[in-house]
Order: C-alpha cells, then structure tokens, then sequence
C-alpha cells in the first residue's frame, strides 16, 4: 500500500492559502481541507462545538483551541484513506501539538507575503459565504460582478479584511504562529515561500511537491515488497 501524503499550509490572512490550496489539491489529487469551512459546516448544522464557535466568531475573536479540535480531528480521522492538505490549521501551538498527536506530517508550507500586498489583496477580496468560496476583483473576478459563479448568490467583503482592522489581524497573526513555524522547522518540515505573487510562488510549491509525493509512493512500494 502506498502511503499517504500529509501536508499543512499557514500564512497569514490573504496569503493564498485557499488559491493554492485549491490548485494543490487539483494538480496532486489530495483532499483539500479548509478549517474555515469545518467551522462553517458546524455552525450550519449546529452541533455543539459549532454553536460554541458561532459565539466567538461574531464577536470577531478565534475559537478556542479546544473548541477547534474537537471540531476538526474527528473530520481528519474520516480522511485516514486519503491524502490530505489542511488550511486554515493548525494556527496555534497548541493545536499544532494537537494535531501532531493524531498524525504524522510530511510538508508544512508557510506563505510569507509582504502587508502592503495583503492590505491590496484584501481590500479586493469578496466572498461567498455559505460556500467560502472567494474571489478578487482583479486576480480572480467572478463572472457577473458582485454574484457567486455557481449560486448567483451576493458576495460579501468581509468586516474584518478592511485595512484598519487587518493590521491588529496581522499582529496577532505573527504572534500565534511564530511557535507553530518553529514548531515545524525544528521537525524538518517547514518549506517558507516568500512573494508578492501566487503565479510566481505556485511552480515553486509545484516542484517541491512533485519530489516529494512520488518520492513517498515509491518509498512506500518499495517497503511492501521486502
Ligand atoms: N484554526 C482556526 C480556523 C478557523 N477559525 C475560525 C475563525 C475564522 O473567522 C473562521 C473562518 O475561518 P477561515 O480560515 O475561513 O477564515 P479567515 O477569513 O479568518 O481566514 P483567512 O483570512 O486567513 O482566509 O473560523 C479559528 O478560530 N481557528
Ligand atoms: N492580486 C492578486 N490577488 C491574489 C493573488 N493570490 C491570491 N489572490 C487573491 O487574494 C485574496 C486572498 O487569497 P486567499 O486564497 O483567500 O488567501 P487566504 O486568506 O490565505 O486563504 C483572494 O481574493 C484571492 O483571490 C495574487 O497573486 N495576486
């Protein structure tokens, strides 16, 4: 049996984690996990750590990371078949250890993007709540302006993704994952991509990725027929 690839992504909001996320999972046929979208699919079917998440979330404050996992590591148990790219986790020391206990990783990517080109990015970004899908009116506009492609829904921009109060989101975005990137750069895992752009960011994680996923199938191969 081949083994299964394991990977997170962090950087800060606007970073691209969802844009590469997407075009990793379509490129790598892993399954692309969005934390933000865990929560959201709680919230909406109301289970009890989504109720508890809802109250933190409309007051603009993270979940706490015990509300976090007990959300997401039961979904990550489901996934055991599959190779995987989580988004959105772990953000916190705390459930970067939590999810260490529950698994193995073998790739951490860390987007590292200039603020004047999150402040633009985001100050662009609109989004479709209840799927999460997001758009940029100049990278990736949608096909009608200011309507979801697959819905035809409204998109919203997002309180928090004003200049003003991206700021405070960035600072205590450094705070919180400066232990989570030790974390893994002392496991060996850590691959940090520094850019203004995806296009120019993406054949760089693409090559990385094209090494190591194969590299594991065949080590994995190679283990069964001994
Ligand atoms: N580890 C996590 C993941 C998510 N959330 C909560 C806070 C977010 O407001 C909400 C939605 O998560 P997203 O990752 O979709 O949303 P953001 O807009 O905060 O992320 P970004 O701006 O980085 O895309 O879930 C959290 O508290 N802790
Ligand atoms: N102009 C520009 N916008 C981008 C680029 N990459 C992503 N975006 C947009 O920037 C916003 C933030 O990207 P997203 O993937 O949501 O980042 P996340 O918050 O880290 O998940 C979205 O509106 C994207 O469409 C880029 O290279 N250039």
């Amino acid at each position: 049996m081949s083994k299964l690839f394991r990977a997170v992504i962090m950087g800060p909001p606007g970073s691209g984690k969802g844009t590469i996320s997407e075009r990793i999972a379509h490129n790598f046929g892993l399954k692309h996990l969005s934390s933000g979208d865990f929560v959201r699919e709680n919230i909406s079917s109301k289970t009890d750590a989504g109720v508890l998440a809802k109250t933190y979330i409309n007051k603009g404050l993270l979940v706490p990371d015990h509300v976090m996992t007990r959300l997401l590591l039961p979904r990550l148990e489901e996934m055991t078949k599959y190779s995987w790219l989580l988004d959105g986790f772990p953000r916190t020391l705390a459930q970067a250890e939590a999810l260490n206990s529950s698994c193995d990783l073998d790739v951490a990517i860390n987007l590292n993007i200039p603020l004047e080109t999150l402040k633009e990015r985001l100050r662009h970004r609109w989004i479709h709540p209840p799927s999460g899908r997001v758009y940029n009116m100049c990278f990736n506009p949608p096909r009608i302006q200011g309507l979801d492609d697959i819905t035809g829904e409204a998109l919203i921009q997002q309180e928090d993704d004003r200049p003003e109060a991206l700021v405070a989101r960035l600072r205590h975005y450094k705070d919180v994952a400066k232990p989570v990137i030790d974390f893994y750069k002392a496991k060996g895992i850590l691959y940090t991509f520094s850019d203004t752009e995806t296009d120019r960011i993406w054949p760089n994680i693409n090559t990385l990725l094209s090494t190591k996923i194969p590299a594991i199938q065949s080590d994995a191969r190679c283990a069964s027929t001994r």
